[in-house]
């Protein structure tokens, strides 16, 4: 089993637990004045970098009007060259799922620009600089391969790279408050106070700085206050430059985006920070793909962008329950709302509820905004979505217990999926973790299948209290006291072995291959499935002998003669 883990430790990316559980002392010790770690000698980047495409011929010339960065007609070859030149250096502050990704796909497609992500956690650089990658993304091993130690450099001498840099995105974390005014709501903007504030600090030259991490708004005007308090004389320019892209697919969502928004001020300089920041995107984004609008409305967009597609996920949800009642198909009733284009296709899958470090952490800010800006009814408006999500977890709890006698007690459950959703082994606010928790309630006991997720990060997310998984300050050594009635294991067949029931709560592809022969063979008699993703064809299994349920489909008979659920 030992030697299984450490094949399957080897096969995954070290995952969140660089950040959660190998370091967690790290944060409390850290501060921005670090010394140079270890991999910093051999991945320091050079102090400017020649502009590749000066050497090499371009790849595809008909892309030229499209671009910023290209010599134009009247402009002397030098001037050009002092252009590139002064645009070389980006630097990110945090190398997480958006540092990390953002960078990479910025410094593949500018060969010309020198990209530096910095962080205050070593062991999550030191994974950055290694082949274990800290986060699973598909497609990202390839970038960072391509770029790493040319135009791609990862670092914890923060300091350093600020001071060089022209453009600094801020990514850190931005939580939702655990204590004092707003807990429970309002974003802590801890963590970007204390990175402009440094960066105050060790400037030297007119900085842009970009603010990539989802903020309530007009925190560009908080941290331009920062900023000018403290610069010496030194030009900053806040711009607002949030990012959209999805878990999972961020590669794709980085090369191919919707749309890239930039906010500024609307002054001369303002525009011209903007224009810097465009032509930068425009080495591979088309023009009317990027959008610009003003500081406030780029904020603000970010987060209503996330309320609108989570608010798609609640109404969904919402009409399953309905379908369990009367007899619809929510699949069915989802496909033909989606035909409409008005409406379309996208974002209408009934689940077990989002997950997610985006949805309620911003969902919940828009609502404190509101609050504060004396508008109490579209705060409540919005604060509906959250609320369906959490009825729609505890919804899924109530069936599974209420479907077997009333009583999961001492029962084994096995729980296939912890992520958030597939193609990520990330499990911030994942709908796994109250479902385990309800069964827990009710004194389950359950084995988990992830095929991203490590047995340390579970038991983590288990014994966690709400809000504070997204605190670096708040990270403790491994709670010596983890739960004791959760086994988890790194194959399926192993987790559903012996169950009185399973909980599919990750729409993994691998689940939808399965035996399930082969399962419930080895499964206690009636054997339960739930599938909480609509995952597995549901007639297949019920042929096998199963007795299944599926969100917001037709109930089994079986079900049907069990306590109502609420
Ligand atoms: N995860 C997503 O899919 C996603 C998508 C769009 C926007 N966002 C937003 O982007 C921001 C970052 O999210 P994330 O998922 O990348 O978080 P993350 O926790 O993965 O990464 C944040 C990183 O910032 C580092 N950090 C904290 N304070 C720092 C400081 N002062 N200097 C340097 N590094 C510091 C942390 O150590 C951590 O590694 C959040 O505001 C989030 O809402 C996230
Ligand atoms: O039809 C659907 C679609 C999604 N989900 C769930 O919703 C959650 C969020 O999914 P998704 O939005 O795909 O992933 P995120 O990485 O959280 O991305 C969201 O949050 C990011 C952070 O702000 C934004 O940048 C993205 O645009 C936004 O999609 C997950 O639990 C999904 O399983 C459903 O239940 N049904």
């Amino acid at each position: 089993m030992a030697e299984k883990y450490e094949a399957a430790s080897r096969r995954r990316s070290v995952g969140p637990l660089a950040r959660r559980v190998s370091t967690p002392l790290s944060y409390l010790t850290r501060s921005f004045h670090l010394p140079r770690s270890e991999h910093e000698s051999s991945s320091t980047p050079p102090s400017l970098l020649i502009p590749q495409r000066l050497r090499q011929p371009d790849p595809d010339p008909a892309a030229r009007g499209r671009r910023g960065s290209h010599c134009r007609v009247g402009q002397d070859f030098r001037s050009y060259l002092d252009s590139l030149r002064k645009m070389v250096k980006i630097c990110c502050l945090g190398a997480g799922y958006v540092g990390g990704p953002t960078m990479a796909v910025i410094a593949l497609k500018c060969p010309a620009i020198e990209v530096c992500v910095v962080d205050i956690s070593v062991p999550r650089i030191a994974a950055w600089n290694s082949d274990q990658l800290p986060i699973y993304e598909p497609g990202l091993d390839e970038v960072v391969k391509q770029c790493r130690g040319r135009n791609l450099f990862f670092s914890n001498d923060i300091e350093k790279h600020v001071a060089e840099a022209d453009i600094i995105f801020v990514s850190v974390n931005t939580p939702t408050k655990t204590r004092g005014l707003g807990a429970g709501k309002a974003a802590d903007l801890t963590y970007w106070e204390s990175a402009a504030r440094m960066i105050a600090d060790v400037a030297k030259s007119d900085k842009i700085v970009v603010e990539k991490s989802t903020v309530p708004v007009k925190t560009a005007e908080a941290i331009e206050k920062i900023l000018t308090h403290n610069s010496k004389g030194i030009n900053f320019q806040i711009l607002s430059n949030p990012e959209f892209l999805a878990e999972g697919t961020a590669i794709e969502d980085l090369l191919k985006p919707d749309r890239v928004l930039i906010g500024g001020r609307e002054t001369p300089e303002g525009q011209k920070a903007v224009k810097a920041l465009k032509d930068v995107y425009a080495n591979w984004v088309p023009e009317d793909s990027i959008l610009i609008t003003n500081l406030w409305s780029a904020e603000l967009s970010k987060l209503a962008a996330n309320a609108f597609l989570a608010q798609r996920i609640s109404s969904v949800n919402a009409i399953s329950a309905l379908c369990e009642a009367t007899g619809a198909n929510v699949t069915e009733v989802a496909y033909a709302v989606g035909k409409d284009s008005r409406i379309g296709p996208k974002f209408l899958n009934a689940s077990v509820g989002f997950g997610g470090s985006c949805f309620q952490k911003d969902i919940l800010n828009l609502v404190y905004i509101c609050e504060c800006n004396g508008l109490p009814e579209v705060a409540n408006y919005w604060k509906q979505v959250i609320k369906i999500n959490d009825y729609q977890k505890s919804r899924f709890v109530n069936r599974v217990v209420s479907s077997m006698f009333n009583t999961v007690s001492g029962k084994k459950i096995a729980v296939l999926g912890f992520a958030f959703k597939k193609d990520t082994g990330d499990t911030r606010e994942t709908a796994a973790i109250d479902v385990c928790k309800g069964l827990l309630g009710d004194k389950a006991k359950i084995s988990i299948y992830d095929p991203q997720v490590t047995e340390d990060q579970i038991q983590r997310d288990l014994t966690m209290n709400k809000f504070d998984w997204d605190h670096p300050i708040h990270l403790q050594p491994m709670s010596p006291t983890a739960v004791k009635q959760v086994s988890v294991t790194w194959d399926a067949y192993e987790a559903t072995k012996g169950a009185h029931g399973i909980c599919i709560l990750t729409e993994w592809d691998e689940f939808k291959t399965l035996d399930y022969k082969k399962i419930y063979d080895s499964m206690q008699k009636p054997a339960f499935l739930f599938d909480g993703r609509n995952v597995i064809d549901a007639e297949k299994m019920r042929e096998i002998g199963f007795i299944v349920y599926s969100i917001g489909k037709p109930l089994d008979p079986w079900l049907k003669d069990m306590p109502a659920v609420a």
